[in-house]
């Protein structure tokens, strides 16, 4: 099985180039891929599906209008670390994206990649930072993270995926996330990402985010989008106009901006490395 290995703001991906959605990708293939001791290591696995076969490793949601190729090439197949499928990724789709580029796939310029949460539309060069329409980040009302007994008010976000964005006061370094933090299973039944997120200067932010499915991440680009629509109803700035948040994680920098009922997300997407696992490890 050919891999290659990338990260965007070092949240980190297994990409499985595989055109016809011929793979057996079971839960337990992705587990032992992003296994960091006994497999190649990753917060989750991208893997690279021409729509057209789609059908074959999304059957369910190619019927609800996946898209077909002429509005998207390439779906991109998004698991996390424990086998589990979510429906968006921020960081991996510009992975994604610096992938079909650097492997002659697509082209540089403007072009949707299909995703369990919808098309979204990307926009890169032949090398350097790649941007995402997000669409548009949902505020969906308050709900509670607990860490080390402590009660954390935040908001729910959904940016396709579903989040749990929490103010916090102090530096968010402190923040003890060696365990998940507690939430209403009732409010999340399908589990939430939650982050934590401070204000460090005019629209900037720092955040840390502990990931459903893959546990404390260095980065989540969607949940940097959660974050910083949080902030910004915060700061008054809820209309179409133009916002742009910088959000600091442990991984890096990326940016969020808002305009006319959408969110940009813009970072890096770096491929470290390539390869082949050995016959019958998978
Ligand atoms: N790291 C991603 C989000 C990946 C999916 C998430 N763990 C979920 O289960 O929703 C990002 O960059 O957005």
């Amino acid at each position: 099985m050919r891999f290659v290995k990338g990260h965007g703001t070092e949240n980190d991906f297994v990409i499985l180039p595989d055109p016809d959605g011929v793979l057996d990708l079971t839960p337990e293939a992705v587990v032992r891929l992003c296994d960091r001791r006994a497999g190649i290591g990753g917060d989750g696995v991208l893997r690279v599906v021409r729509t057209k076969a789609a059908g074959r490793v999304a059957p369910a949601l190619n019927e609800a209008g996946l898209g077909d190729a002429a509005d998207a090439e390439w779906f991109m197949d998004y698991r996390n670390a424990d086998g589990g499928i979510a429906e968006m990724c921020g960081n991996g789709i510009r992975v994604f994206a610096r992938y079909l580029v650097d492997a002659g796939l697509a082209a540089p310029g403007e072009w949707n990649v299909a995703t369990r949460a919808g098309l979204r539309r990307v926009a890169l060069g032949a090398s350097g930072d790649v941007s995402v329409d997000m669409g548009p980040a949902d505020l969906l009302g308050p709900a509670e993270a607990t860490v080390a007994g402590t009660v954390y008010r935040g908001e729910r976000v959904s940016v396709g995926n579903p989040h749990l964005a929490c103010r916090v006061d102090g530096p968010v370094a402190a923040l003890d996330l060696s365990r998940p933090p507690g939430f209403d299973p009732g409010v999340f039944p399908d589990g939430v990402n939650v982050e934590f997120f401070r204000t460090v200067g005019e629209r900037h932010l720092e955040m840390r985010v502990y990931e459903r499915g893959s546990g404390e991440t260095r980065s989540c680009g969607t949940g940097t989008v959660a974050a910083a629509a949080v902030a910004a109803r915060s700061a008054g700035e809820t209309g179409g106009g133009p916002s742009e948040w910088t959000v600091d994680v442990p991984g890096g920098r990326v940016t969020v901006a808002f305009e006319d009922g959408t969110s940009r997300l813009t970072g890096p997407a770096v491929l470290v490395a390539e390869g082949e696992t050995r016959p019958g490890w998978i």
